[in-house]
């Protein structure tokens, strides 16, 4: 009874290994994206859009079948004109500051879904969410958030937004790339 388990497991690993084709010349390409360098990648090229010059922040929801249900970016709200509006952050009135206009990606994106909801989805993020952020993050129930820089971790928006996301049990974790850099190239397509 053994033996034949054994024999029918190994029968199955051999299935799974067989190869349609020579080995050297029809192999897959190996210098892909895995998923989560994909996703975050789509949040870096939505991040391009934003006109803050100081802080480009892109952000990307992906459902439980990793497919992307919604992309935001930061910038103004609608009818807000880019150049209305100031794009510093040192002034001593807050309202030459953009801080009092812009909506932040991780709102946009949750705003902007093409899905009726986002429960349960994993949140991409350029730049870790702040706590205005995190209660809506929160409220709209996604489960997981992936960040890429936490640059402002001491700052009290930051310290805040992580005590809420651990109070609310939504997991957060820096991403790790394989890829440093991913170049789009334009011209790649004409290769070969
Ligand atoms: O959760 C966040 C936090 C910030 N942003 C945006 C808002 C601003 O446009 C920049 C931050 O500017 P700094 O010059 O780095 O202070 O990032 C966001 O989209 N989401
Ligand atoms: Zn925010």
């Amino acid at each position: 009874m053994t033996e034949n388990t054994n024999e029918s497991v190994d029968e199955i690993m051999k299935i799974s290994k067989i190869k349609f084709y020579d080995e050297d010349e029809s192999a897959k390409r190996k210098d892909y994206l895995e998923w989560e360098e994909y996703f975050m990648g789509i949040a870096f090229l939505a991040a391009q859009r934003s006109k803050d010059p100081a802080t480009q922040v892109g952000a990307c929801i992906v459902d439980d079948d990793k497919k992307i249900v919604a992309i935001g970016y930061n910038g103004l709200p609608i009818k807000c004109s880019d150049d209305t509006f100031p794009w510093s952050k040192n002034s001593d009135d807050p309202l030459k500051n953009k801080y009092m206009y812009v909506c932040h990606a991780e709102v946009n994106a949750i705003l902007n879904k093409n899905s009726i909801d986002v429960k349960g989805c994993t949140l991409y993020v350029a730049l870790f969410p702040c706590n205005e952020c995190s209660k809506i993050i929160i409220q709209s129930r996604i489960k997981e958030v992936v960040f890429c820089s936490d640059k402002h971790a001491e700052k009290p928006h930051t310290v805040a937004s992580k005590r809420l996301l651990d109070a609310a049990g939504i997991k957060y974790r820096q991403f790790v790339p394989n890829h440093k850099k991913i170049i789009i190239d334009f011209d790649k397509i004409n290769e070969s």
